[in-house]
């Protein structure tokens, strides 16, 4: 019998000695390795944070207290301690528990978090409504280094250094962010982790500056600032002091006793507090301390090698658009690349390598890494922006404002389009046709397989504005990747197949499906036409209007939430050149759509083949019955 095995809530863990806190650190580590190496997640942010939770969780009292986790990808130890160890096992699965924190499945999670630098706005915000409510609950923000980096979190801290309200922020510091953390700020918190004079005690300098004899104003001022250089040089963390917080630290994030120490501390202070945490991503996990980019969030792998269990896939798109782009640029010298902290996600990992000076990795910036690559448009360069449909919802009025109403030649490559399934309703690329197609100037395009892909980035960038490809996460179709790049042809889509009963539009990868669809009802004695558009804006709508008026009849089928999305656009198309058409629009109803395998996703939504073929039916009864009577 573990410690774990009494540890149902934080009440439980409350009662800890410090040696059985480090005992049930250990035993935590080996649940969540065998757990997630079975369903897959974020290990090796989690595995970080074990001590550092334990020690959270025993000073501060959860959920009176509140404990924000910023992006809450490494939140699996709270979690585990929090009343949720017996349906760990059903982590990110369909209908089992989020990999984030939910406020629907613990009131110990105060707040959802998934995208990132959000917590310290949010705590912030909790802490001003205790002191106008007279309450007096803890708040406090756990944020990590890469988190850090985002522009949001500097907003936050102003306006905590502003407000002076009591607020803690703890900062995980790991030196990563998903690959290795980048920026000016990373640097400074190098320099505050490793330099032997920071740490030096601060109150002897204090003592030593205060000795300065009062002398007149003037060289008052001079001793000022001589003071506060001098502070600068072996104050640790003077910037966060200087932004009104009292900084703390650099403390070990696996020493349990000291982070206690300091956290009660931390407790007593007035104003906002800044800890400083050095954890090691991946501690506890060989495999993940070597590698903690490639376990930051991993698949199901096998313990004893730490060896992701590859299944047999065809290249994933993000591969084919990685090596595309490199293809493009060896060509063409004015292409640029910029990732938002993630070159791996978005396969641009290659392509660092290879152009050194054509990369930028800005941190977790999207909003920066837009207008950054405006800038480098606007002095003739091509820039590719790889950034997740999902985080690329934080750079809307940049698309807007800098890249469309300029008409700068600036390419955005939304990887993750659609649903991707384990990270849920807080990743799902499901919005961007509905913030993209109302922009003016912006071309917008979803190609239906890896060729296509290669095509229209290889169009993208020769294009003279702004354009954005959408496409999904995960393996291609499996077709054969044909060398150089096809032909496309702005705002002109394709027919892939005849027929003259009923029109099947599929988005991108869907027009599969919309085959699959067709070829099920020609069993049943319709001929159904099946379209790729290819371009979500311009349509081609020569070609849609054409097939619409043939067949009388269509079905649009998206990855996409209907509200805005392409169904939307032919609804408008249709409605003014050929009304009267009967029109079903397959896609996603007005709701968060939940976390689980994007098969199961699409199966409960009817984004399928079947779901196609169903709607059609509904639309020739005769036909139905036809069915019903046993014929095949
Ligand atoms: C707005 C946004 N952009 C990108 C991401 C993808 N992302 C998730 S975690 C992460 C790195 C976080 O680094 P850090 O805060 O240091 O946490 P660690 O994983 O090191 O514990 C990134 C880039 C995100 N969740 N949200
Ligand atoms: C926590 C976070 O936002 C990222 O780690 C995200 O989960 C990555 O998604 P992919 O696994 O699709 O790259
Ligand atoms: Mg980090």
């Amino acid at each position: 019998m573990g410690i774990l095995d009494n540890v149902n809530n934080v009440s439980d863990l409350k009662k800890l000695s410090n040696a059985e806190l480090d005992k049930l650190a250990q035993e935590i580590r080996k649940f969540m390795i065998t757990h997630v190496s079975k369903t897959g997640g974020h290990l090796a942010p989690s595995l970080g944070v074990v001590e550092l939770t334990l020690a959270l969780h025993q000073v501060f009292n959860s959920p009176q207290d509140k404990i924000i986790w910023d992006v809450g990808h490494q939140a699996y130890t709270h979690k585990i301690i929090t009343g949720r160890k017996e349906k760990f096992s059903s982590l990110r699965q369909y209908k089992g528990l989020s990999g984030f924190p939910k406020l629907a499945e613990s009131e110990h999670d105060c707040f959802n978090t998934g995208h990132s630098s959000t917590s310290i706005s949010a705590a912030l915000g909790m802490a001003k409504a205790r002191d106008l409510k007279g309450d007096k609950y803890k708040v406090i923000a756990v944020i990590g280094d890469g988190a850090l980096t985002g522009g949001m979190a500097f907003e936050a801290l102003n306006h905590a250094g502003d407000l002076k309200t009591d607020l803690i922020v703890v900062l995980n510091d790991n030196e990563m962010s998903i690959a290795a953390n980048v920026g000016a700020m990373a640097g400074y918190l190098s320099r505050l982790r490793t330099d032997p004079r920071y740490g030096k005690g601060k109150d002897e300098i204090e003592q030593l500056l205060n000795k300065i004899p009062k002398v007149g104003p003037r060289l008052l001022k001079t001793a000022e600032r001589v003071k506060d250089s001098v502070k600068y040089l072996v104050v640790p963390g003077m910037l966060f002091e200087e932004m009104g917080f009292t900084y703390l630290g650099p403390i070990d994030g696996h020493h349990i006793p000291a982070m206690k120490s300091v956290f009660e501390s931390a407790k007593k202070m007035k104003g906002p507090v800044l800890i400083h945490v050095l954890t090691r991503k991946g501690k506890g996990f060989k495999p993940a301390e070597c590698n903690p980019d490639r376990f930051h969030g991993v698949g199901p792998f096998d313990i004893q090698t730490g060896n992701v269990i590859k299944t047999e896939a065809p290249p994933t798109y993000t591969e084919v658009f990685g090596d595309a782009l490199i293809e493009l640029a060896e060509q063409q010298e004015n292409i640029v690349a910029v990732t938002a902290a993630m070159p791996a996600g978005t396969g641009l990992a290659k392509f660092a390598k290879k152009f050194p000076q054509r990369f930028f990795d800005v941190g977790i910036a999207e909003q920066h890494a837009v207008t950054f690559a405006c800038g480098l448009a606007a002095q003739g360069f091509h820039p590719v922006v790889a950034i997740y449909s999902t985080f690329m919802q934080r750079a809307y009025d940049q698309l807007l404002h800098d890249v469309a109403m300029q008409k700068l030649p600036v390419v955005l490559a939304l990887d993750r389009a659609g649903l991707v399934g384990e990270d849920g309703e807080t990743h799902h690329g499901i919005f961007d046709i509905s913030y993209l197609r109302h922009i003016p100037n912006l071309v917008v395009m979803a190609p239906k397989d890896e060729n296509e892909l290669r095509g229209m980035l290889a169009w993208a960038t020769k294009h003279s504005g702004p354009c954005a490809l959408r496409y999904p996460r995960g393996p291609g179709v499996g077709v054969e990747l044909k060398d150089g790049f096809l032909p496309v042809h702005l705002g002109r889509g394709e027919v892939v197949k005849e027929g003259k009963d009923v029109t099947i539009i599929g988005v991108g990868p869907l027009v599969y499906d919309a085959l699959a669809a067709a070829h099920q009802l020609e069993q049943k004695g319709i001929e159904a036409a099946v379209i790729n558009p290819r371009f979500i804006k311009p349509l081609d709508s020569g070609l849609l209007v054409r097939y619409a008026k043939k067949t009388r009849r269509v079905v649009t089928m998206e990855e996409h939430v209907l509200a805005g999305g392409f169904g939307s656009s032919c609804l408008e198309l249709f409605n003014k050149y050929c009304p009267g058409i009967e029109i079903d629009r397959i896609g996603l109803p007005d709701t968060f759509v939940e976390h689980g395998a994007p098969d199961l996703l699409k199966q409960h939504y009817g984004i399928t083949a079947d779901g196609i073929v169903e709607r059609v039916l509904a639309r020739f009864p005769e036909k139905a019955d036809f069915m019903k009577k046993g014929a095949k």
